[in-house]
């Protein structure tokens, strides 16, 4: 029998609906150990407020997280001042980020085999005065890695970004082939490790309209993105493009491919939540741990009220757990 996989669940910005889908998710029996990362005082008030019967029990680092339905195991973080559904409070900021900080920490000193985050809110982080523009940059600094990148991730469509949390008049500067060269490393070999994909397929979008017109709307295709994607190429990645993005999320191309590599974050994000948001999971690639994510934001508007959907944090467990058995399965290769 295989050991069962322990996650860590951050319940994320205490005013929106993170602390109760992850109260939601407790009222169904698990086959992985969740361990919800968050303030027991917002947990147990959220689940009266809701009418939720859910049992909080203190996990620490060595116990087995309970599964059964009804109960959850809670890693309890201090500093949340407010507890109250839909209303922000920049004081609870760094317990936000602690709540991120014992979640990583915890799965590089292998106490939990992944991590799994429900909604933060960059803006009231960045009210408190801390500069944050995401968990995927600040998992990025936390585990000390040059590059990570962020996937969003249907059955049926996966969308990788070159650029992530940035203005849009900053994209361009950031797409240097540095940067081009290692996000699609990072992404052809995680297609390997977690997806089991022998040799991906992947698209890259180009950056302007009509991916340049031969340098008449723009040159980053001519200058950076071609005779990077050539380079690659000649490593063995299975590389299309640069392909013009309006008509690349179509069959004609989607049909033959794993993934795409978008330039920026609403060149592929819309098309990808508009295919499937609610379903789909946010994964960081690149990092030393597992790393997952809901597919939505904190939804303010329904905090409080019960009618979250919770389709895409079990979609984040789901890829949570099955990622973290392939880094093991991948470890134990390493060292056999
Ligand atoms: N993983 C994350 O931490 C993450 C992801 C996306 C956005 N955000 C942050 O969330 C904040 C709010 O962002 P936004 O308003 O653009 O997006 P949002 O996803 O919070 O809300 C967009 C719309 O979708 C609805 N919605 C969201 N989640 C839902 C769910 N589970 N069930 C039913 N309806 C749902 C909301 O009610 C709203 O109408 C921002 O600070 C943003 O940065 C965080
Ligand atoms: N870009 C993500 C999305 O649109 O769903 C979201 O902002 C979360 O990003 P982080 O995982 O970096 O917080």
């Amino acid at each position: 029998m295989t050991t069962p996989v322990i996650l860590a669940l951050t319940a994320g910005e205490p005013a929106g609906i993170g602390p109760e889908l992850c109260l939601q998710l407790a009222l169904e029996p698990r086959q992985a150990g969740i361990v919800v990362v968050a303030c027991k005082t917002l947990l147990a008030d959220r689940a009266r407020q809701l009418g939720l019967a859910v049992e909080l029990h203190d996990w620490h680092p060595g116990q087995t997280p309970d599964t059964r339905a009804g109960h959850v195991s809670v890693r309890h973080v201090e500093g949340c001042e407010s507890i109250v559904a839909g209303r922000l409070h920049a004081g609870n900021s760094q317990y936000v980020l602690d709540t991120l900080t014992t979640a990583a920490r915890g799965c590089l000193d292998g106490n939990f085999d992944g991590m799994v985050t429900a909604p933060v809110h960059k803006g009231v982080i960045n009210e408190a005065g801390i500069a944050f523009s995401g968990h995927t940059e600040f998992l990025q600094e936390l585990c000390g890695v040059e590059r990570v990148v962020m996937m969003l991730a249907t059955e049926e469509l996966r969308v990788a970004l070159v650029t992530t949390h940035l203005p849009l008049k900053d994209v361009s500067a950031a797409i240097t082939p540095e940067r081009l060269t290692q996000v699609t490393r990072i992404l052809n070999a995680d297609l390997k490790t977690f997806f089991g994909i022998d040799q991906p397929r992947i698209l890259v979008a180009g950056l302007n309209p009509h991916a340049g017109e031969s340098g008449h709307l723009g040159r980053e295709e001519i200058d950076v993105i071609e005779p990077t994607l050539d380079k690659l190429r000649a490593e063995g990645i299975k590389l299309t493009g640069p392909l013009p993005a309006d008509t690349l999320f179509t069959p004609h191309w989607l049909d033959n491919a794993d993934a795409v590599l978008a330039m920026y974050h609403d060149q592929g994000l819309p098309v990808l939540k508009f295919q499937g948001f609610g379903r789909a999971v946010n994964i960081t690639l690149g990092l030393p741990i597992v790393r997952t994510s809901v597919d939505h934001g904190t939804a303010l508007d329904l905090a409080g009220t019960g009618k979250a959907d919770a389709g895409s944090l079990h979609t984040a467990i789901r890829v949570g757990e099955h990622m973290a058995r392939c880094r093991r399965a991948a470890i134990a290769g390493e060292s056999s």
